[in-house]
């Protein structure tokens, strides 16, 4: 959910100021990228060196971290000059823009030094409480921030797809979302099957707080029509799968996406990178950076 105090509606949500003039697209942006011996750390780091239109300009990870004092491409093979460090003035001080796919405590961390700093962010992490999310609503205020539970341009054309899906559908199907991923995650349901949630709660006017049912368990009684069930999947190396059932009486419709691979969810962050070059503050989602608002 991104519309904190910050993000009210419409055309206010863009603020359009250029401020940096080093942001231009002239010279690469200046990435730094949390997180650096992750999952998601590894992918964005080998897609941030492969930009031509990007240069790795830090690497943050937890204190305590092995990798931390190692250089951020070693798992490439390469030496790049970037150390991997766990203090997040140092890791920041030469970035314009952070990449932070971590945990939502390592997020609210790094944020508060982009603020101090100045430095845009795009935030990957997902598993944040409410508190957690009016936070970087709050953060918005000095800084342009992209935050999506999903950075893969199918998994937002889906939401859409979704939208329509939910108004067409509205009464006589019952919705589950169910969502698969590696044993490895650590949140669930899944930010994306939450938003996916979110999406569909609100094409049929609910919200998703009154109307979701995360667990079911013994005696649970017949399914309530009004309400939208999700269903979670942990095991081996799945990357990412993400199903909407709607049941009917005598069909079914399912709206599927798969991700095979992590690249996906780098370049997506890498397009937030480019658009949010120029922006001074705000707070957007891939909506905004795919222009599917
Ligand atoms: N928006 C999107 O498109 C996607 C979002 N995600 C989300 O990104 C996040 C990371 O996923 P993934 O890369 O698989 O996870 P990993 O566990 O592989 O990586 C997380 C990284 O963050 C570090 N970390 C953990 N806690 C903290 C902290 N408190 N402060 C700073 N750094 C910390 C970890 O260090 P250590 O290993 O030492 O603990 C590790 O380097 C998850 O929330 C996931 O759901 C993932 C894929 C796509
Ligand atoms: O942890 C993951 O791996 C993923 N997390 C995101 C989520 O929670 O939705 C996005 C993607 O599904 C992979």
């Amino acid at each position: 959910m991104l519309t904190g105090p910050v993000a009210p509606a419409g055309n206010s949500r863009r603020l359009h100021r250029v401020t940096d003039s080093s942001s231009s697209t002239s010279s690469p942006r200046r990435v730094a990228v949390a997180g650096a011996s992750g999952r998601m750390g590894h992918m964005l780091i080998e897609a941030v060196r492969a930009a031509e239109d990007c240069r790795l300009a830090g690497a943050l990870d937890i204190a305590g971290s092995p990798a931390v004092g190692s250089d951020a491409a070693a798992f490439l093979g390469v030496n790049s000059g970037v150390p991997i460090v766990a203090d997040p003035r140092e890791g920041l001080k030469n970035a314009q823009v952070l990449i932070d796919f971590t945990r939502p405590e390592g997020t609210l961390a790094h944020l508060a030094v982009c603020r101090e700093l100045g430095v845009q962010a795009v935030i990957g992490t997902t598993g944040f409480s409410e508190a957690q999310k009016a936070e970087i609503a709050a953060a918005a205020k000095d800084i342009a921030i992209v935050m999506a539970p999903n950075m893969s341009v199918g998994v937002n054309v889906t939401f859409k797809l979704l939208e329509m899906a939910a108004k067409a559908l509205s009464t006589g199907y019952d919705i589950e979302v169910i969502e698969a991923h590696h044993r490895h995650k650590v949140d669930a349901p899944s930010g994306t099957a939450l938003k996916m949630g979110e999406v569909i709660a609100e094409a049929l006017g609910r919200d998703l707080k009154d109307c979701a049912v995360y667990a079911r368990e013994g005696v649970t009684g017949e399914r309530d029509p009004s309400t939208i069930g999700f269903a979670t999947i942990r095991g081996g190396d799945i990357v990412g799968d993400h199903t909407v059932l709607f049941a009917g009486t005598g069909e079914r419709i399912e709206i599927t996406h798969k991700s095979a691979s992590r690249a996906t969810y780098a370049q997506g962050s890498l397009r937030a990178v480019r658009f949010l070059a120029g922006r001074q503050a705000g707070l957007f989602d891939m909506f905004d950076v795919l222009g599917l608002r």
